[in-house]
């Protein structure tokens, strides 16, 4: 039985991976939860402006596509800098808000850089995204060539046939040697949790994970066939709190694939703070990866602002 040291922190924990086995999820009763919160209104009417605004902060903005260009990637940092029209944000009444980061290949970090300069962290997708199946030695160089181009924030996919076949150490030890490729460079760990099988498999993922150091915990690489839902969703934020009540790290979430409307995004919001609470609710511990919820968010606030509520109200609301 291994002793699991939180390698980010260089902190033994008080737990092992023999720890797993007293994990058990209860699949209906995530489901249930799910439901209510899909069949109820999640935020008040008179906040929803506030939350999507709020929403638009806690985006990575990505482009992940194989027709990717330099240009592409140029223009989606302004957008991240400037997402909302100048009108919007005067009719808004707020200051001016950007997204929590960019997200993109490892080809694509220069242009970001070149455009950002510093002002919005960079996410680099990495280890082989999004299969992960390229050699261990290839996966840490390229965490190593991403963190020396530019990007502060990595990616990783793990190596799904660990889960599948059970074989926990391996996945502790490859999250491990992930972690100390990106130096200082937050990590992300995603999970590809439409290939993991059962919800129990992914809450034991999402351990492992933790105790390896991952920064933050992340459901898919938009490239799975199920991508980010809300039962995964409760299974991965109540292993966050568990982790956090017995170690005190504060680990964050990012959902991510498919998450394309406000309504979807004040959902995702609603559970970080009914199941974390409001601290949550902050980009360093919470992102929604996404290459169009943006579109969607300005739409709904520009019904917003014209008085067209009851569009925005049928998209936005619950
Ligand atoms: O990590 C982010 C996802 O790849 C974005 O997926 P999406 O294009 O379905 O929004």
């Amino acid at each position: 039985m291994t002793i699991v040291t939180d390698f980010k922190r260089n902190e033994a924990m008080p737990l092992d991976l023999g720890w797993l086995n007293h994990i058990h999820v209860n699949k209906a009763a995530a489901d249930r939860r799910a439901a209510s919160l899909a069949n109820r209104r999640t935020v008040k009417k008179e906040y929803q402006a506030a939350w999507l605004v709020k929403a638009i902060g806690l985006i990575d903005l990505t482009t992940l596509s194989g027709d990717d260009t330099p240009g592409r990637v140029e223009r989606l940092c302004m957008k991240a800098m400037r997402p909302l029209r100048s009108d919007l944000v005067e009719a808004l009444g707020i200051a001016n808000v950007s997204t929590g980061a960019v997200c993109v290949y490892h080809e694509m970090i220069t242009p970001a850089v070149k455009v950002l300069q510093g002002r919005l962290p960079i996410a680099a997708v990495s280890t082989g995204f999004p299969a992960g199946l390229t050699s261990m030695e290839t996966k840490v160089r390229e965490i190593e060539l991403s963190v020396a181009a530019g990007a502060s924030e990595i990616d990783i996919v793990i190596t799904r046939q660990h889960v599948l076949t059970g074989n926990w150490q391996a996945l502790y030890d490859e999250m491990v040697a992930y972690r100390q490729a990106c130096g200082d460079a937050h990590v992300k760990a995603i999970l590809a949790t439409g290939e993991l099988t059962t919800l129990e498999n992914v809450a034991k993922a999402s351990w492992v994970c933790m105790m390896a150091g991952a920064d933050f915990i992340k459901t898919s690489t938009g490239k799975e066939g199920v991508n980010a839902t809300i039962p995964v969703s409760l299974v991965m934020v109540r292993a966050i709190r568990e982790y956090y009540e017995r170690t005190g790290f504060m680990i964050g979430y990012k959902p991510a694939g498919g998450v394309g409307t406000a309504k979807a995004a004040l959902q995702y919001m609603t559970v970080m703070k009914e199941e974390l609470g409001n601290e949550w609710l902050e980009p360093h511990l919470f992102r929604i990866g996404a290459s169009s919820l943006l579109t969607d968010i300005e739409r709904q606030l520009e019904h917003y602002v014209t008085g067209n509520y009851s569009a925005a109200h049928r998209h936005a609301q619950p």
